[in-house]
């Protein structure tokens, strides 16, 4: 494993370095930048291999391959005059930013490769997109729960634009739970029951034998209460909805 230095910890950088280190296996070195101080503290408190550097030009100096996770709009004033040698990998997780527009900032002939990396990685349980493939930089996701290389830019932000649909996901949840609560059921058995519906079906997603419209119609009696909803909330207009939503944040990636 190659030494990793983080620009940049905060959530995502905290939830990488949990998933690199923890656990029994060797951790690899990995160095922080002072920012986001409190958690850069915490995080070298807690692992024996990791220490927070003294400023950011050090985290690249003492890394083979640097993770640049600073939000989008602070990307100039954390790394406009840092010195990146070309033979470093620099793995850039910011959402929006295109890598031309990265290695204009960092004026690099480094290989820069894009990832989208989600909180899950601190349980080395979800899979990360990268482009473009890179050996050191995949198997590094592999460790972290899996890396699924695509062959465009194009395609990565496909993928980035299915990530924004997460939080609708939770608010979704949200919504049913509301629902019962107002038709008098106690917030505690309606948040309760709901979590484990859904509990349910994260499980059932596992099953990778079975496609997801496989998966939906083996959950639907003909005629029965789940395609009732389906077919009179989940409609055509609706689904039109959704992918216009979808296609608006691609466009505007
Ligand atoms: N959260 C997520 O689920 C995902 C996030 N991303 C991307 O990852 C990036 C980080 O997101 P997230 O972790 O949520 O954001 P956070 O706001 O939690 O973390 C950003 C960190 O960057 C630090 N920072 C700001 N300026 C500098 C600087 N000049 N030098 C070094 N560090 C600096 C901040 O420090 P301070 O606290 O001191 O301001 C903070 O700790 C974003 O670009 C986002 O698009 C990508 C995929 C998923």
């Amino acid at each position: 494993m190659k030494r990793i230095g983080i620009i940049g910890v905060g959530e995502i950088g905290r939830a990488m370095v949990t998933g690199l280190c923890d656990g029994d296996e060797a951790s690899p070195e990995v160095f922080l930048s002072p920012r986001g101080a409190r958690t850069a503290a915490e995080l070298s408190e807690r692992y024996e291999s990791v220490r927070v550097c003294a400023g950011n030009q050090e985290v690249v100096d003492r890394s083979e391959v640097v993770i640049i996770a600073v939000r989008g709009q602070d990307r100039h004033e954390a790394l406009a005059g840092l010195k990146v040698d070309a033979d470093k990998t620099v793995v850039n997780v910011m959402s929006g930013v295109a890598n031309d527009d990265l290695r204009h900032v960092l004026a690099t002939d480094a290989t820069l490769v894009r990832a989208i990396p989600l909180p899950s990685i601190r349980e080395r349980r979800s899979v990360t997109v990268t482009f473009p493939s890179h050996p050191v930089v995949d198997a590094l996701f592999e460790r972290l729960g899996g890396a699924q290389p695509v062959a465009d830019e194009a395609a990565f932000n496909v993928f980035s634009t299915l990530t924004g649909t997460l939080t609708t996901h939770y608010s979704y949840l949200a919504a049913l739970t509301s629902w019962a609560v107002g038709r008098g059921i106690a917030s505690d058995d309606a948040d309760r029951y709901v979590r484990g519906l859904f509990q349910g079906v994260g499980r059932a997603l596992s099953d990778e034998t079975r496609s997801l419209h496989q998966l939906a119609a083996d959950h639907e009696t003909p005629n029965g209460n789940n395609e009732r909803i389906r077919t009179t909330w989940f409609d055509a207009a609706n689904s039109e909805a959704l992918g216009r939503a979808l296609d608006g944040l691609l466009t505007d990636l």
